[in-house]
């Protein structure tokens, strides 16, 4: 169970998160949307450590998140794998060394730098590459795959930690449709089927609605919406999308089209706008 408590990040004279207060009971996936800049990176980055709150706190069960350090901070990272829109993945190593990678915060730093990796964690890594359909890949150099296996690669590798929440900031953003579609399954997939908790950040309702029991909306660092997809009218999708712009707003802009047929969108001539170049708007 996450607990954020009045949590603020400033940079500067910028507001980025605004006295966020939320309660994320353990299993949910969440889905975090809202406008570029609404402050849904810097949530997230805060819930890893990758930022720290300049006031307020995150609370895990027992664990004060935002005061955590040495040891205790990195059972944190193991327990707290993250997910980012461009893979994070060492193009040079073989795919199955990038998710072997999963495992170090789980061993010595000795065995670490050794890469000693024991038979078990490979079978483990194997396993994970196969859930995610691309154990074929297993000793190709990562870089050398296309951005959605790429993806799969990173979520194997968040497998890997074993960890007890799934932080994933805009995991399709640089994805076609398909791909999209079969990033957001896996994550499904680790929420409903390993009972992880999933925090994602979303630029895209019809993501959000598809596959999140929950969706935060944020517009200038605030909370402005938090509820089911069914509670998501018109009127709170202004709220979080008008309220930074006060433009017109419709809904299809926000879309990543993820259930357009692959055909129709090979079908778009070339050079024109396909949906996904709305990212973000
Ligand atoms: N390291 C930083 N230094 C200064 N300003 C920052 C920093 N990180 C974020 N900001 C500012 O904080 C605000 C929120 O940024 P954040 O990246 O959290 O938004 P976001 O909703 O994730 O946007 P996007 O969807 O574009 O990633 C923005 O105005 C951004 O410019």
């Amino acid at each position: 169970m996450f607990e954020f408590r009045n949590v603020t990040r400033q940079f500067g004279s910028k507001t980025a998160v605004d006295s966020v207060t939320l309660d994320i009971p353990a299993g949910q996936m969440v889905g975090i949307i809202g406008r570029s800049g609404a402050g849904k990176s810097t949530l997230l980055r805060m819930i890893n450590r990758l930022a720290d709150p300049t006031s307020g706190s995150i609370r895990f069960g027992d664990r004060n998140v935002s005061q955590l350090k040495g040891a205790d901070l990195r059972r944190w990272h193991r327990d707290c794998a993250m997910i980012f829109q461009q893979f994070n993945l060492v193009p040079r190593l073989d795919v199955l060394t990038n998710v072997l990678l999963g495992r170090l915060n789980h061993r010595s730093t000795v065995s670490s730098i050794l890469s000693m990796f024991t038979r078990e964690e490979r079978i483990m890594a194997i396993a994970a590459l196969e859930r995610l359909g691309i154990e074929q890949t297993a000793l190709q150099p990562a870089g050398t795959l296309s951005g959605g296996q790429q993806q799969r690669v990173a979520i194997a590798r968040a497998l890997m930690q074993e960890p007890k929440v799934v932080l994933a900031d805009e995991p399709i953003a640089s994805l076609d449709p398909l791909n999209a579609k079969i990033v957001m399954d896996a994550l499904k997939s680790i929420n409903e089927r390993d009972g992880i908790t999933v925090i994602t950040n979303l630029h895209t309702l019809d993501t959000a609605r598809a596959y999140c029991q929950r969706i935060i909306g944020m517009a200038a660092g605030r909370v402005v919406f938090d509820g089911s997809a069914d509670e998501l009218t018109s009127e709170a999708v202004h709220r979080i999308y008008g309220a930074a712009g006060g433009a017109e707003l419709d809904e299809t802009i926000t879309s990543t089209s993820i259930n357009v047929p692959v055909a129709a969108m090979k079908m778009q001539p070339a050079g024109s706008i396909s949906p996904l170049a709305l990212h973000g708007a």
